[in-house]
């Protein structure tokens, strides 16, 4: 049973050109014909306020510690404003990228105080019953830091994140892997370095497997 009382919660993380976009549309499909109500959003941003901290953290220079606290703020209202009452209707909330992004971009990858963003997961995803709100499930596309690159060259103008060094994105890659290790029930591990094609079967096969998908 998914921890959320009736929703489902889905998170997709990996680093930057790890190919999160190109199957949460197909997912955000797969269900609306499921017959599911589904609510596609992304972090940082997903509400007015959210997405204007989004902006913020993407392109103005600040230290780790500043960047943390926006990611937080960010998610907060988030999850006030459109998580909560998503899954409460028992909508299925496809979010690209949550709280694994910041320990492995903010923790990892710039060094930042893991203890410290422990306990702003703890203040910012309390829920009501004492419990901690996290995802139902993650999918963790894993993909080499150099394979990304290549992808992602020419592709997009890369933000403050994208811009970073391959060394800063292996770095973010361990961090996932910290934290799949940590929580191997909530995490599957998307091997990305595969055709689009045997990625989205991979992705389907992690639903199908869960009976969240038919
Ligand atoms: N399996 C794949 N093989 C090759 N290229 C891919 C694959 N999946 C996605 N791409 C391409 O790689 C780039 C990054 O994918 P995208 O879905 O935007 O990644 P993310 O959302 O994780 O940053 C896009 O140009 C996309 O078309
Ligand atoms: C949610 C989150 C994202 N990020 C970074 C990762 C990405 O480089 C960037 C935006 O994520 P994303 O929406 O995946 O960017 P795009 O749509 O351009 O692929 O924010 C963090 O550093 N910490 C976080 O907590």
């Amino acid at each position: 049973m998914p921890m959320s009382s009736t929703g489902l919660f889905i998170s997709f993380e990996g680093i930057d050109g790890a190919g999160k976009s190109t199957h949460i549309d197909m997912l955000a499909k797969a269900f609306d014909a499921a017959g599911r109500r589904v609510v596609l959003t992304r972090e940082p941003g997903g509400t007015p306020l959210a997405e204007k901290l989004r902006s913020l953290v993407l392109n103005d220079p600040m230290d780790p510690l500043s960047e943390s606290l926006l990611m937080f703020a960010a998610r907060r209202d988030h999850l006030q404003r459109v998580i909560e009452p998503a899954l409460a209707r028992g909508d299925v909330v496809l979010c690209d990228r949550f709280t694994d992004a910041t320990f492995a971009y903010q923790g990892h990858g710039r060094g930042f105080d893991l203890a410290v963003l422990g306990q702003l997961e703890r203040w910012v995803q309390a829920s009501t019953d004492g419990g901690l709100r996290q995802p139902d499930l993650t999918l963790w596309f894993d993909l080499p830091a150099a394979v990304a690159a290549e992808r992602l060259a020419g592709a997009r103008v890369p933000d403050r994140f994208e811009a970073q060094p391959q060394a800063f994105f292996e770095r973010v890659s361990e961090g996932y892997a910290a934290r799949a290790q940590a929580e191997p029930a909530r995490f599957v591990r998307i091997d990305a370095n595969q055709p689009r094609e045997r990625v989205a079967a991979m992705v389907r096969q992690a639903f199908e497997q869960r009976g969240w998908l038919a």
